[in-house]
């Protein structure tokens, strides 16, 4: 297990190479940015409703933007061997998540469907929906997340192949901007199999869509 452990961490070296370095303000000038902003939209920080908000958007921002903080590396790290020579598909259907859109920092809301074909053993369900989170919990475009979900899958598990879609409703589109409400963008990735065989494809999009597959 460790030999495995240690490769997979190995060729996540450059999935996580994405991650932006930067130098972070402390907590009192995050706080700061946060009462400017308030004054800026007209408001006066310093009534009673307002005194705590600097510091409880900034410990908003912690959660909504944890990602930065995670590593899908570690998320993917165990892998379970026993499981028979399973080798058919795994599939990961209507995973929630909330996203922020790189342009206008306002909510991407939306579902994940991931699927792939293990080769050396699986891992656990939960880091599948995991690995959405680490991503989508930092500022993005879906096909950027897409992008990201579906490589740091295929780099750590090397599967034989790895089918990510999502579908969301973008918040700059409906609350402001051009105010046009449900509308669902969908995005897709597609390694190895799915990729290579028009049917593995096909049998994704069905699974996700019926609700009996
Ligand atoms: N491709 C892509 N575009 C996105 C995503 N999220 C938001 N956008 C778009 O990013 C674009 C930014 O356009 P800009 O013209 O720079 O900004 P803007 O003036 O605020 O644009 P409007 O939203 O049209 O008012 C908009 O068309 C958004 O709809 C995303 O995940 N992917
Ligand atoms: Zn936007």
């Amino acid at each position: 297990m460790d030999a495995v452990v240690k490769s997979l961490s190995a060729r996540m070296a450059d999935a996580t190479a994405d991650k932006p370095s930067v130098t972070r303000p402390s907590r009192e000038e995050a706080e700061a940015a946060v009462r400017v902003l308030l004054q800026w939209a007209g408001e006066d920080p310093d009534r009673e409703g307002l005194i705590d908000t600097p510091r409880r958007v900034v410990r908003t921002y912690e959660e909504l933007f944890r990602g930065y903080r995670d590593d899908p590396s570690i998320v993917l790290d165990r892998v379970f061997e026993e499981v028979a020579g399973y080798d058919g598909l795994v599939l990961l259907r209507d995973i929630p998540f909330y996203s922020h859109c790189e342009h206008h920092m306002v909510p991407i809301i939306g579902t994940a469907h991931i699927a792939y074909y293990p080769t050396q053993g699986v891992v656990g369900l939960s880091k599948l929906a995991r690995v959405v989170d680490v991503y989508a919990r930092r500022l993005q475009t879906q096909e950027r997340l897409t992008a990201q979900i579906t490589d740091a899958l295929e780099e750590t598990l090397k599967p034989r192949g790895v089918a990510v879609m999502i579908e969301a409703e973008h918040m700059c589109m409906s609350m402001r901007g051009i105010q046009k409400q449900g509308v669902s963008t969908l995005t897709t990735r597609f390694t190895g199999l799915f990729k290579e065989e028009p049917g593995e494809q096909a049998r994704f999009m069905a699974m996700v869509r019926s609700k009996a597959a």
